[in-house]
This record gives structure tokens, sequence and C-alpha cells, in this order.
């Protein structure tokens, strides 16, 4: 048998289908319609090879479905061939479908050639199988253009149609029509490459704008530039500013994001979503660092790297650490030098913080840049707390002591602190209180007057604190040195194989400055605690040489840093409840992690790979501790009451005064508001405005109650400006109004607090001073019955008593009577020497100076200068 191929000759073809034309045919005895006609004009040199309704099915249904249907379909196959046939030459449709099976064979035979079907000559294959065999002999991969029309168009055409039939089905996902499978996998590759390439133009885009938001961040002129038009990166980079500007622009920073939130621009959408979580904590930290005022209450974390050890450099480590940029910090994992398989394999990770300090930065850049501003806030009543964390030998004690050619955090803190008071306050205006102890093994311990441990009490001003604390007051930066010296000898340290000083417990320096600020409301005493913490390093029982004490120190240090990770991940994940009684160094550090406070972490790393392990949980450690966050940090201001009685009563004077002139205030604010209400009422007011007629109208206005402009206002404006004069002025008055009267409701309520306080005050005074009448009237009494033997005065041993009741009394040595108020306020004061006469005068001089609770540096200061 022949086969049609797809160079047959199209004319012959037309020859054969114009002797056919108009005539139906029979088959299986079913009578087939006739030939559909064609448009005379359209022939075998048109441009357009196919007919309209053909080209029309085209279209609409898709090529590779249309071929399908009509080689799979006997009848749509036939009208294929219709498509070509002219009406006017239509025979009455009586030829048979055997008739024009054979032509088609014949028309096959003598334009394509080929073999036979080794069925004889004789042999007429009926349609199907002509079509089947058509189908067989049709190039594979696709049943789009193996079809008897397709193969009547011309080459070019059929390379065309072909073209068409690959690329839609290149589009629906399917293989093409005349590929081979290595040409579809091959498109298919394209087809995956560049669905990668969009997705990596997605991802590389939402990059772009992050560097570009983060580049505003940068620089002003970026943000200008942003401002000129660039949607969503306006709102972000508009953001960024705020994020750097003081609490008033906080506002700014909402309007931004709701501005954001608003806008339909696609880069606002892009801001939005792929930029999301960054701008949902870009606002989070704007928000916070407004109300915290700076620093914001997120816990700042920084890392510092100390450098190589000597010893570190002989065993031949290799630094495993890279800090770039003063943020980055990129940990990298060697492999064994005897694993060989992994011994070219690297492996990283990347984690970046508040700031970085690479192995040579210098302790003042580590304290300018972690510590400083903590001190400022502590001088502004402010709590902040600073502490160190690293496995041991990674340089905690270095950077929070240092040495005294390189002093650490500690010494530049306390320096810079004295520095700033001097600055600011005048002499006697502030008082510094310290104190220093360490948990060692679950134990408190002063390190300033070493004795018994001491016992943790939770109070409800202060907060945890150990009972018993001994505070130093300090008035020089040079006292504050002596007295951390002697803290520091007292300290715990002992050599381990890893580090020769190691601290083997957890040191809480605290610093309280009281500071006396000038307010309107009278003198206000400030007081902000700073506490600098210098944890033991974590290690693993291996590090440590001896299995004995060591190994038990040890064990305890890395309980309770065991409960400081419980705590931090606890505070991470916003759980109500935080672990902080599990131990002794979770409770002091409570008010640092979860109170009102300013926090700063320093997280200590070796750069040497055979600490990679540590390393990596420092860094993971300190990597949780960014998310968080304490509680918004409040000035600490207290009334200050002067100890002398003048000055008490000067300073109830003050307040009285002040009383009054609140109460005048107070008092003109209510004339003032009374007065206003009066005139507004004396006005016509928007209801009665409301429902006057208008001057020629006989109807009242439309609403009479409506108070909002809209399109009634508008026509009154035009109308009546007279009218609109007068409400805008109502309500202008009416505004005046209520601002004065929530003026007047506060200044009441203030005055209403100064009025308690001053009567609390007053109370205690009172109750002072009747107390200390009494005392004296006592005096007065007990003297007074025993005057006659002791103004005799026979022997010198015998105590003395001062001839005026008003006078001081000494001489309660040796009684064995219970200790009175005298005895105990005077247990420090010299003894008391029996006194005649002639040295009564001399003995009523030095019971004038106040009695000494504590020797402390500032006391015998104090008594050398009197
Ligand atoms: N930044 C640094 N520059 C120079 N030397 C440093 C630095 N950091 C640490 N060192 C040195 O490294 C050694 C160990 O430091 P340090 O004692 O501070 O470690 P540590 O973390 O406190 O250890 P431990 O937890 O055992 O007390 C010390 O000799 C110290 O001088």
């Amino acid at each position: 048998m022949h086969v049609l191929e797809a160079g047959v000759d199209r004319r012959q073809v037309e020859e054969l289908i114009k002797e056919n034309q108009g005539e139906g045919w029979k088959e299986g005895g079913k009578e087939m319609p006739a030939l559909p006609a064609v448009p005379r004009s359209h022939s075998a040199a048109n441009s357009s090879p196919l007919p309209q309704q053909a080209a029309s099915r085209g279209r609409t249904g898709g090529g590779r479905e249309n071929v399908e249907s009509c080689s799979s379909k006997r009848r749509a196959s036939i009208s294929n061939l219709e498509l070509l046939a002219r009406p006017e030459e239509r025979r009455p449709a009586t030829r048979s479908l055997a008739v024009l099976k054979e032509r088609v064979s014949r028309l096959a035979a003598a334009g394509g050639g080929g073999g036979g079907t080794g069925l004889g000559d004789g042999y007429q294959p009926s349609l199907r199988e002509t079509t089947s065999s058509i189908k067989a002999q049709a190039p594979r991969g696709g049943g789009g253009n193996n079809s008897p029309s397709f193969l009547l168009l011309s080459p070019t055409l059929q390379a065309k149609k072909t073209a068409v039939i690959n690329q839609r089905s290149l589009r629906r996902g399917g293989g093409t029509g005349t590929t081979t499978p290595q040409e579809n996998e091959e498109a298919s590759n394209v087809k995956r490459a560049r669905g990668a390439y969009n997705w990596v133009k997605d991802v590389e885009g939402m990059r772009r704008q992050e560097r570009l938001a983060a580049a505003e961040l940068e620089t002003p002129k970026a943000s200008a530039a942003a401002a000129a038009g660039r949607g969503g990166i306006l709102t972000r980079s508009r953001l960024a500013q705020t994020a750097r500007g003081p609490a008033r622009t906080y506002s700014l920073a909402a309007e931004a994001a709701a501005a954001a939130a608003a806008l339909p621009t696609p880069r606002a959408m892009i801001a939005l979503s792929g930029g999301g979580r960054k701008f949902a904590e870009e606002l989070e930290t704007v928000r916070e660092d407004a109300i915290g005022g700076g620093v914001g209450t997120r816990i700042m974390v920084y890392v510092r790297l100390r450098p190589m050890s000597k010893k570190e450099k002989e065993s031949g480590s290799r630094s495993c650490v890279r800090v770039v940029n003063k943020r980055d910090v990129y940990l990298t994992e060697f492999a064994l030098e005897t694993d060989y398989l992994r011994l070219k394999r690297l492996r990283g990770r990347h984690f970046a913080f508040d700031a970085a300090f690479p192995d040579n930065t210098a302790q003042q850049e580590v304290y300018n840049i972690s510590t400083a501003e903590l001190v400022e806030g502590v001088l502004q009543g402010k709590n902040g707390s600073v502490f160190c964390y690293g496995a041991t030998g990674a340089g905690k004690t270095h950077t929070m002591l240092g040495t005294v050619q390189n002093p650490g955090v500690m010494v530049l803190a306390l320096k810079d602190l004295f520095a700033k008071i001097k600055k600011h306050s005048r002499d006697g205006d502030h008082v510094v209180r310290l104190s220093y102890l360490e948990v060692y093994n679950e134990s408190v311990r002063d390190l300033l007057s070493p004795g018994r441990p001491l016992v943790l009490r939770e109070d409800s001003k202060q907060g945890i604190v150990a009972a018993g604390l001994t505070q130093y007051q300090a008035y020089t930066a040079d006292e504050v040195m002596t007295l951390l010296q002697r803290g520091n000898l007292n300290r715990t340290t002992e050599p381990t194989r890893i580090n020769e000083t190691s601290s083997r417990s957890h040191a809480i320096l605290q610093v309280v400055a009281e500071y006396k600020v000038p307010q309107e409301t009278g003198m206000v005493v400030r007081a902000g605690k700073l506490s600098l913490i210098d944890l033991a390093g974590s290690e693993r029982a291996l590090a440590t040489d001896q299995r004995t004490l060591r190994s038990v120190e040890g064990a305890s240090i890395n309980r309770s840093l065991l409960a400081l990770s419980s705590c931090i991940n606890a505070l991470c994940e916003g759980k109500k409840h935080i672990p902080f009684r599990n131990s002794k160094l979770t409770q002091l550090l409570k008010d640092s992690l979860g109170g009102s406070c300013r926090t700063a972490m320093i997280a200590n790393i070796s750069p040497s790979n055979f600490s990679f392990g540590e390393t990596q949980n420092t860094l993971h450690w300190a990597d949780r501790a960014k998310e968080i966050r304490t509680k918004v940090c409040e000035t600490q201001e207290e009334l200050s009451v002067p100890d002398s009685m003048e000055d008490k009563t000067k300073l109830l004077h003050q307040m009285q005064k002040e009383n009054q002139e609140l109460r005048i205030q107070l008092a003109r604010l209510q004339h003032k508001f009374v007065t206003a209400q009066q005139t507004a009422a004396a006005s016509p007011s928007v209801i009665t405005l409301g429902s006057e007629r208008t001057p020629g109208s006989s109807a009242p206005l439309a609403n009479p109650t409506m108070k909002t402009p809209g399109l009634h206002s508008s026509l009154s404006e035009q109308e009546f400006p007279e009218r609109v004069t007068a409400e805008r002025t109502i309500r202008d008055l009416q505004r005046t109004i209520q601002l004065l009267e929530m003026e007047a409701e506060r200044a009441k309520q203030d005055s209403q607090s100064r009025e308690e306080k001053l009567s609390a005050s007053m109370a205690a005074l009172e109750k002072a001073h009747i107390l200390e009448l009494k005392h004296k009237d006592e005096l007065i009494h007990k003297l007074y019955q025993r005057s006659s033997p002791l103004i005799v005065a026979s022997s010198p041993a015998k105590p003395v008593v001062a001839a005026s009741p008003a006078k001081v009394v000494h001489g309660c040595k040796n009684s064995n009577r219970k200790r009175s108020f005298w005895d105990i306020t005077n247990m420090n004061s010299p003894p008391a020497a029996p006194v005649t006469r002639a040295s009564r005068r001399l003995s009523t001089a030095a019971a004038n100076y106040a009695p000494s609770l504590l020797l402390q540096p500032g006391f015998s200061r104090r008594q050398s200068q009197g």
C-alpha cells in the first residue's frame, strides 16, 4: 500500500476532490451528506491555506484537539477533505466511498511511491485503514499533525503549523507534536530553568528591596530618593528614619505603617509581604524605642572575640570565627584532620548582633558601645545592667574587670559615673552606694565584708535583695576602686586546665546612684541602679583537670547557667511563669532580665577551632537572648525629706506655699471655665441656630441637629456666613472649655496628691517630734529623780549628767538596764568619758555630731574634715 506523504502534490488532491464535489456517499448502507461548498475565490495559490471554518476552529478549540479529533473520526477526516471542494461543481451524492478510497490510494501511489502492502494490487483499503496507515507513517511524538488534512498542506505550511502546535503544547506543558523524546526533555528542562530563573528573579527583587531599605537606613540621601516616590520603600525608609529618631516621631512611624498598609501599590505590597516580618520588627523596635527612649527595652546583645592565646597557637589551633562589619559573626566548622572524607568540607553559620567586637577591639570601645549609655541612664534614675556570658577562658573577666593597664567595663563605668556626677552636680547632691557579692556553689557571699552566706529576700520596692549585704557609700572614684579591689581579692578564682585564673563564682557589682535634682515641686531624689555582672564560665566536665572540688564548682556553675538559659527561653517564648527561683543567680538577675531595666549582654567567644562547640553554644544562646524584652524602664524619683528639723519646716512651708498657689490657679481656671460656659450659653448654640428660620425662607433647616459639616454646611456657608462664623466660634469655645476642664481636673488631682503627701509627711514629722519630746521628758524625769547624788559628782568614775535638761547625757556605759534609743545610736560613738564640771563643755561638743552607723570610707573623710 502506498501512503500519502507530506510532499503530496496539492493540485492532484484538488483534482480528485473536484471530481467528487457535491456528492454524498453511502457507507455501510447509510446515506452520507453531500460535501459542503467552498467559496470560489479560494484557490490553492491563496495565501491562507485553511478555509474560514477550519481557521476559526483552530483559533477557538486549539489546533491539537481538532487535529486529533479529525484523525480519530472518519467523518471528520472526510470533512477535512471537503473543505477544498467547490459548490458549483457538486455532483449528486451517488458515488460510493469505495471510489473515493480507490482514487486516494491511486493518488498516493502516484505521488509518494513506496512499498506495497503485501496484500496484492487489487486490495482496496477502507478509509479507517487508510487513516490509521497514514497515522502509523506520520512522525511520532503526539497526535497534532498526522491527520490527512494536515498531510495535504504544503511543506512550508506544515512546518508553520507544527511550530504553532509545538508552541501551544509547550505552553500547556505537554510534549510537542513532532519532537523526539530528547527534544521534549530539553523543552521541559528549558521550562524548568525558566521557572527557576523567574523564582530567582523574584527572590533577587525582594533582596534588592531589602538592600535598598538597608541603604535607606544608612543615608538620608537614599531616604530622600525613596521619598521621591518609591511606594513601599518610602514607608520603610521613613520608618527607619523614625527608628533612629526620638520618641516624638513615633506617631510618624505609625502613620507610615498605616499608609503602607493602605497603599495599594505593588511595591508597598512587596514591602509588606516580602519584608513583612522585618517591617513588623522595625515597627516594634520603633515603638519600644519610643517608649524606652533610645536604647529600647530589648536586651542589647554584643559579641566579643578574644585573640588567640599563645597556648592555642602553639597547639596548632585555627581561627574558626570571623567578625565582619562590626555586626556579623561567621562561624566555620573545620573537619578534623583525621576525618579524611570530610577534610575539604566546611560548614558555616552566620549570626548578626547589635555589635560584634573583633579580637583587636580596645576595652574603651567595648565600654562606649555597650555600657556608656546605661551609665547615663542611671544618672537619670533608670536601672541598667551589663553581664558577660561565655565559656570558660573566653574573656569575660577580661571584659568586665580587665587589668590595671587595661581596665574593663566595671572600672570604666565607675570612673565614668563619677566623672558625669562631677560634671553635673553640686557638691553634696549625690550619693553613690556600692555593694559587691558573689554566688559560689549556690551560696551568696558579701565580697566587701566576707562572713556568713547571705539570704535572698524579695522586697516589694527593691525586688530581690541579699539581706545583710553591706552597702558602702563612696564619694570619689578612688574610693570605689579601692572597694572593688578589696572585693576582687575576696573572689573565688582557681586555676583550671583551660584558664589559669578561672572565676569559680558569679560576681555582681551593684552601684546605686542617688542624685538630688531641683524641680518645681522641690528637691527630687533620682535613684538609678547599675548592675555589672561577671558570670562564671560554662564548662565541660572534662575541660577541667581536677575531678574534686573543681568539678563540684563546675557542676554548680553549669546548673545555675542552665537555670539562666531556661529563664531566657521562657522569656523569649513569652511564658507567664519564668523560673527565676531555680537558682540564686537567676533570682539576683530577675531585675535585669524581666524587670524595669535596660540590659546589655556581652557574649565572649574564643577564636580557636578547638573550642568550636562552646563558641557555637554561646552564639546560639546570645542569638536567642536578642529576643528578650524587659519592661519599660521608668525613672525612679522620690521626694526628698531632709534630715534636720529646720529643713523639714522649710520644706513644709515651701509645699504649703506651692499648694496655695495651686489652689489659686485652680480657682482661676474654674472661674475661666464658668465664664466660658456662660458665654457658650449666651451665644446661640448649634441646635438653636439650626432650629432658627433662615431669613427669606419659611421652612426650617433640613436637619437642625446636624453638627458635622457636609453638604448642609457647605450650603449654609455660602448662604449664611455670619451663622457659620458663629458656629465656628462656639465650637472653638467648646473646645477651649473642654481643655480648661481637663486642665482644672488635672490641677485638682495634682493638688490633692500634694495635699496627701504633705499631710503624710506632716504626720510623720509630728510623730517623730512627739517621740523625741517623749524621750526627753523621760530623761528629764529620770534626771530629776536622781538629781541629788549626780550633781554632787563626788566620784569622777560616776556618770555625769548635764545640768540643763536640754543637754545630752552620757553615762550608760556600764548600766545593766535595757538598751534605750540613745544607747543604740551612740554605739559607734567614742566611749563616754567621766565628765567633770571642767570637761562638761567638751563632752557636750563631742555629743553634738551625728552618730555613725557604718565605718565607711566616706565617714573617716568627713570626720577629719569636721
Ligand atoms: N580581649 C582580650 N584581649 C587580650 N587578652 C584577653 C582578652 N580576652 C581574654 N584574654 C585573656 O584570656 C585569658 C582568659 O580570659 P578570662 O580569664 O577573662 O576568661 P573568663 O571567660 O573570665 O574565664 P573563666 O570563666 O574561667 O573565669 C586571660 O589570660 C585574659 O588575659
